[in-house]
């Protein structure tokens, strides 16, 4: 090599992030309205949609409630909202830009309310994120609810802000990817990623196709900081993101998707969707823990036993989680955070994995202070995330052992 070349070498070295990047805080909000038992929703949604006379798909509701292992959510949209907006209800009436208006607003304060609880964890000032990766459904307008989020928390106007839209339930995963690449390859990054979702864009009355979304879909927003080394003197890294990987399932474009409609958000989820993520779940693995052993440079790390690890999963329904510990064989309980956050909140698209996060650390504090020498907690773990593609986020994720 060249003088001059190696001297670029070396400063280009210098731009990069040391080590893998990492998740220095996690922050969680839902709308401040009522919340919904999942047994009492068919009869409260088909009375607010004034359809109690198709009472075969109110009975079928009810069926699918009780089979979701739900048990409440949470929603901005309230009677006041659909008293106001009658147009809500008939999917055939324009209806798109009276939603837009709400969610404008709704979307980026609950980003906000989530990312400044990230932000007071962080422990530094707002204005050293570099970096804000934005992901949500709910939204069709430009400058978008990032620009608004960045102005809620007063970033500084120079950060670099991207919008990942209709991801659907990958989305949190997709960025938190993005905002890996991000602090790795731009040494100092600091990474505010928000996930925001509200279900107000989807809603609407009773119809044979879509009473699954109307039981599954809940509200919420998530935020995490992600930055590589080196690292402030009071950052504390949670999980190591080592490695990081994206697959599509070929053929699979038409089993889950969102179109965008003068009457709202419509998603469709086929029948067949837990079936082809338990088909295609374990390859992905395979991959992606090949790829983190070449990152840390380690033969042996890609050999991985799945009940050795902790596990993030996206909750997108029950029979996915089902389907997940059936194929890979998981022991009852590997899968325990994705099941609380699916019971407690339902499927809140991109937003739910940062939950998954934060109750996965939660439950680590209290087991590490509960355990005795000799038990060792897993230092490995798998994050897993699903939409539209059908895609198939997959991250490896490892907790610093100082934690
Ligand atoms: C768009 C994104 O990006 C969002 C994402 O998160 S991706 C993942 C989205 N999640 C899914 O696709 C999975 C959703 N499915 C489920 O949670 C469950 O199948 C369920 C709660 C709906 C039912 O549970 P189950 O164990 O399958 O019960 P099962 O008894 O077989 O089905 C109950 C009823 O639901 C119906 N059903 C099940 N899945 C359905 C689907 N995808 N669409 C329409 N109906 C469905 C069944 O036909 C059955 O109807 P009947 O009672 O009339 O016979």
């Amino acid at each position: 090599m060249t003088r001059a070349k190696a001297r670029m070498h070396e400063s280009r070295s210098m731009e990069h992030g040391e080590g893998p990047a990492t998740v220095l805080a996690i922050g969680t909000a839902n709308p401040s309205g009522a919340i919904v038992p999942q047994d009492e929703f068919a009869d409260q949604f088909f009375r607010v949609t004034k359809s109690e006379h198709l009472t075969y798909l109110k009975e079928k509701l009810k069926r699918i409630c009780q089979k979701t292992g739900i048990e409440k959510r949470r929603f901005h949209m309230t009677e006041d909202i659909l008293r106001a907006h009658p147009e809500f209800l008939d999917r055939e009436l324009p209806s798109l830009d009276a939603r837009i208006d709400i969610v404008a607003t709704e979307v980026p304060k609950l980003a906000a309310s989530a990312a400044a609880k990230a932000i007071a964890e962080w422990g530094r000032p707002a204005t050293d994120i570099t970096h804000l990766v934005f992901s949500t459904y709910s939204g069709c307008r430009a400058p978008s609810a990032d620009l608004q989020l960045a102005s809620l928390l007063g970033l500084r106007h120079s950060v670099c802000r991207t919008i990942l839209s209709l991801h659907g339930c990958y989305g949190g995963a997709r960025a938190l990817h993005l905002a890996k690449d991000l602090a790795e390859n731009n040494r100092g990054a600091r990474v505010l990623v928000a996930c925001s979702e509200i279900t107000l864009v989807c809603f609407g009355g009773p119809d044979g196709g879509n009473l699954v979304g109307h039981a599954l879909f809940g509200d919420g927003a998530g935020a995490v900081i992600v930055g590589a080394g080196p690292l402030d003197a009071g950052e504390r890294p949670l999980f190591e993101m080592v490695s990081a990987t994206q697959t599509t399932i070929p053929g699979t474009e038409h089993a889950l998707g969102m179109q965008v409609t003068g009457g709202g958000i419509d998603f469709h989820l086929a029948i067949q969707v837990p079936m082809l993520l338990g088909h295609n779940v374990e390859h992905c693995l395979l991959d992606a823990f090949a790829s983190s052993a070449a990152a840390v440079g380690d033969d042996d790390a890609g050999d991985v036993a799945w009940n050795d690890l902790f596990w993030a999963v996206h909750p997108g329904g029950r029979p996915i989680l089902d389907k997940i510990e059936a194929v890979l064989k998981l022991e009852p309980g590997k899968l325990a955070a994705s099941r609380h956050v699916l019971r407690e909140y339902g499927n809140m698209s991109g937003a739910t994995i940062v939950f998954v996060l934060d109750e996965l650390r939660r439950r680590r504090r209290e087991e590490e202070a509960d355990r005795d020498d000799d038990h060792q907690l897993a230092e490995w773990g798998a994050m897993l995330a699903f939409g539209p593609g059908i895609t198939i986020e997959t991250m490896v994720l490892r907790i610093p052992r100082a934690n």
